[in-house]
């Protein structure tokens, strides 16, 4: 069955390559031969129709692997459907496998045209290079066609994967990758769709399980739905709600936590105090008077930290140093962003308080952009961006935390479960600030639900920031002050 999986509406199960090609073994063991590609290929010529019904001439460029066979089945549906159909097969016929060697076969028996020069006139190019095969930089000569493909203009439907993609990565680093229109996924969801190259190169992201069930045990990551998020009971107060402390904003940084405490706050924490390290506090806060700003040497006392949840170092400057072991012995529950990350990173004896709280019952999320990661991980952001699903569930390995690396196709990961992979938000988010809305909205969440684990409370906050980015005009960057509002609006 067709499935549209985005904008997200429900989770998903997501495949490597390794667990993908186990899931096609078994199924052909099952099958009649050939008929995984057979539902593949109908389940494409399909799609086309239905996303390109005006579209009277179709290019299908099929590579010389079974990707390439999916194609193939695609033309012979397409040109039986009365469009004028032409294939470029890339590839020598004599050594298609098997599956593709048959849908050749029929396609030739069928009476579809082969070309390899992409008509002047098509009004669509199906993408049959290359799907999990590709598991090297492409070939020059398949580079040069793929940056053809992209620059013609034409609209392009993917069969399984934008060709040269890589399918457990997404990262591109440079490499030729088609850039499609639409991507139908075949047989499992490929992580790579959804993180860090993915989402530019997939386009909207369609997927067909070909009847085959899967089973989630055996999934990779999961791609994360939208969170269930429960009306408050009559008899609930704020102190169902819990404290949160922003611990925060050094001397001109003062903004960040700002951000950080009015996001707590419109997330439903019971009462939000923000402790600001720029300088004595008593004051309030004129946008929310509602929050209580005090000085933070008030709020990092073991009582207070050992009874809230505290998000710690959104614009904390070196200084946050200096209020990091109280913070880390003491914290409940415990957001860590920004110069948190940093100072954590600089300093053995932080790094081994951090990674004994795990021990004492204490969870903890840390919220690294990629070179916030590197850091901690004694790497580069090139190479976080490289495998970020590798990375983040590295880190939380090492610090035994829950880890929330931030960026196109947010990744959550906790020792010990699956990573989630967050599907929502957009660049509109790249804007100064968001990432500090982001630490105080996900500790607003974990307080008000005293319920939700670590990486319930991560996967909710990431994929509500997110949502928040995908609601109103797409063409205007969102301001981290407006974000604040949107997040509300979110959580309708
Ligand atoms: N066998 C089956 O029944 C099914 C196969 N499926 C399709 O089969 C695909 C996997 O097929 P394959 O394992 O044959 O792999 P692919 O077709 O993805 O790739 C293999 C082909 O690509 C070429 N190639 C590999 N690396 C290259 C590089 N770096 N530069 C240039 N060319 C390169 C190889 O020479 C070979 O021709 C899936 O992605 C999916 O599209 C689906 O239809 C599901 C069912
Ligand atoms: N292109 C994008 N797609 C999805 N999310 C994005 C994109 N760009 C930024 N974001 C999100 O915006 C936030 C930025 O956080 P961060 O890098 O810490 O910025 P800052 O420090 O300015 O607050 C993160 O949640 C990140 O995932
Ligand atoms: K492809």
């Amino acid at each position: 069955m067709l499935h549209r999986v985005l904008p997200s509406e429900r989770a998903w199960p997501l495949y490597d390559t390794a667990a993908t090609r186990a899931r096609e073994q078994a199924a052909q063991s099952e099958l009649p031969p050939h008929t995984l590609m057979e539902r593949a290929g109908l389940a494409a010529a399909r799609l086309a129709l239905a996303t390109a019904p005006h579209a009277r001439v179709v290019w299908v460029a099929a590579g010389g692997g079974n990707n390439g066979g999916d194609g193939l089945i695609v033309a012979r549906h397409l040109a039986a459907a009365g469009k004028q159909v032409s294939v470029g097969l890339f590839g020598d016929p004599a050594r298609l496998p098997a599956d593709a060697r048959h849908a050749y076969d029929t396609a030739a028996a069928a009476g579809v045209r082969f070309d390899q020069a992409l008509p002047d006139d098509a009004g669509l190019i199906v993408d049959a290079l290359l799907g999990i095969g590709a598991q090297q930089p492409v070939r020059a000569e398949m580079a040069r066609l793929i940056e053809r493909i992209n620059a013609c203009g034409v609209p392009v439907l993917a069969l399984d994967l934008p060709s040269g993609l890589p399918a457990d990565t997404g990262a591109a680093r440079g490499r030729a990758v088609v850039r499609a229109d639409h991507t139908l996924s075949l047989l499992s969801l490929k992580p790579g769709l959804f993180t860090a190259d993915g989402r530019d190169h997939a386009g909207q992201v369609w997927f067909d399980d070909l009847s085959v069930d899967a089973a989630a045990q055996d999934a990779t990551a999961i791609l994360a739905g939208p969170p269930r998020v429960a009306l408050r009971r009559h008899v609930q107060h704020k102190g169902s709600f819990g404290d949160v402390l922003v611990i925060g904003g050094a001397a001109g940084m003062g903004g960040a936590a700002a951000l950080a405490a009015r996001a707590a706050s419109a997330a439903g924490a019971g009462r939000v105090f923000l402790g600001r390290l720029g300088g004595a506090d008593r004051g309030f806060d004129e946008l929310r008077p509602e929050l209580m700003l005090r000085p933070a040497a008030e709020l990092v006392q073991p009582m207070r930290l050992a009874r809230a949840t505290v998000v710690c170092g959104c614009g904390g400057g070196q200084v946050i140093a200096e209020w990091l072991p109280a913070v880390l012995a003491h914290a409940m529950k415990l957001v860590l962003d920004a110069d948190a990350l940093n100072a954590i990173a600089a300093a053995p004896a932080l790094r081994a308080l951090l990674a004994g709280r795990a021990a004492r019952g204490l969870p903890s999320v840390v919220t690294p952009h990629p070179l916030e990661a590197a850091r901690l991980l004694g790497s580069s952001a090139a190479d976080v961006q490289a495998d970020r699903l590798r990375a983040a569930t590295r880190l939380a390995q090492s610090l035994s935390v829950s880890v929330l690396l931030k960026g196109s196709g947010t990744v959550i990961a906790t020792p010990g479960q699956q990573p989630i992979i967050n599907p929502t938000g957009n660049a509109r988010l790249g804007s100064a600030g968001s990432g500090d809305v982001l630490a105080g909205w996900l500790g607003g969440l974990w307080s008000a639900h005293a319920d939700w684990s670590a990486t319930e409370a991560a996967a909710a906050a990431a994929w509500l920031h997110g949502r928040a980015a995908e609601l109103g005009d797409q063409r205007l960057p969102l301001a981290a002050s407006a974000l604040v509002d949107a997040l509300a609006d979110a959580l309708r």
